[in-house]
């Protein structure tokens, strides 16, 4: 394991398992439906590469960037857009891939954004929920795996925009972290 981790709470095998189910049930789900997946940068990278190949239908993908964490460990609570999406998802049904759900803020934020724009359906999936650290009512519709409240890093997951691409999750140490985080 790498020296930074504290240790590993997701390896490659259950992560590559758990997406394949979920690709599985949204595709049982979203039969004969036009869907739209839309990724939130950078975090859900490697879950959205890896989920839509277990999506055995026609879908098409957007990304939208949004930031509230900047280059520390905790959230800034003021979510802004960076990137917005390529084209409209009015009258679109919508699946909002995000890496995690921490506070809810950004993705509290994203429904109302996206809700606005009048999408025929939209469902939040997240490959991570920390319900314990949650700031505001908001849940995905489909989650791989529930977390304790540690900050995580790998599989797109960053700490100053390191780790993105080890293949599993871990928790970082303690003392990786700075003062200020
Ligand atoms: O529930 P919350 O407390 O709002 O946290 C979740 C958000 O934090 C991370 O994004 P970040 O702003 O770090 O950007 P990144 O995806 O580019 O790393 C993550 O990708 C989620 O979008
Ligand atoms: N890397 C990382 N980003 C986050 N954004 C919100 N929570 C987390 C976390 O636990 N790890």
């Amino acid at each position: 394991m790498e020296e930074y981790l504290d240790r590993i709470l997701l390896s490659e095998d259950q992560i590559k398992k758990r997406v394949a189910q979920l690709g599985a049930q949204i595709t049982e789900e979203y039969q004969g439906k036009d869907l739209l997946v839309i990724g939130i940068l950078k975090g859900a990278v490697p879950f959205l590469a890896d989920l839509i190949r277990e999506i055995k239908l026609p879908l098409r993908y957007d990304f939208m960037a949004v930031s509230s964490y900047g280059a520390s460990a905790k959230s800034s609570g003021e979510v802004r857009i960076l990137k917005d999406l390529d084209s409209s998802i009015e009258d679109r049904h919508i699946i909002i891939v995000e890496d995690i759900v921490d506070t809810g803020l950004t993705l509290k934020y994203l429904q109302e954004n996206l809700g606005r724009r009048k999408p025929l359906s939209m469902k939040i999936a997240a490959l991570l929920d920390k319900p314990g650290r949650r700031r505001t009512e908001v849940y995905p519709n489909y989650n791989c795996f529930v977390i304790p409240d540690e900050f995580v890093v790998g599989y797109g997951l960053d700490y100053n925009e390191a780790y993105r691409n080890l293949p599993y999750i871990g928790a970082l140490k303690p003392e990786v972290y700075t003062e200020q985080d």
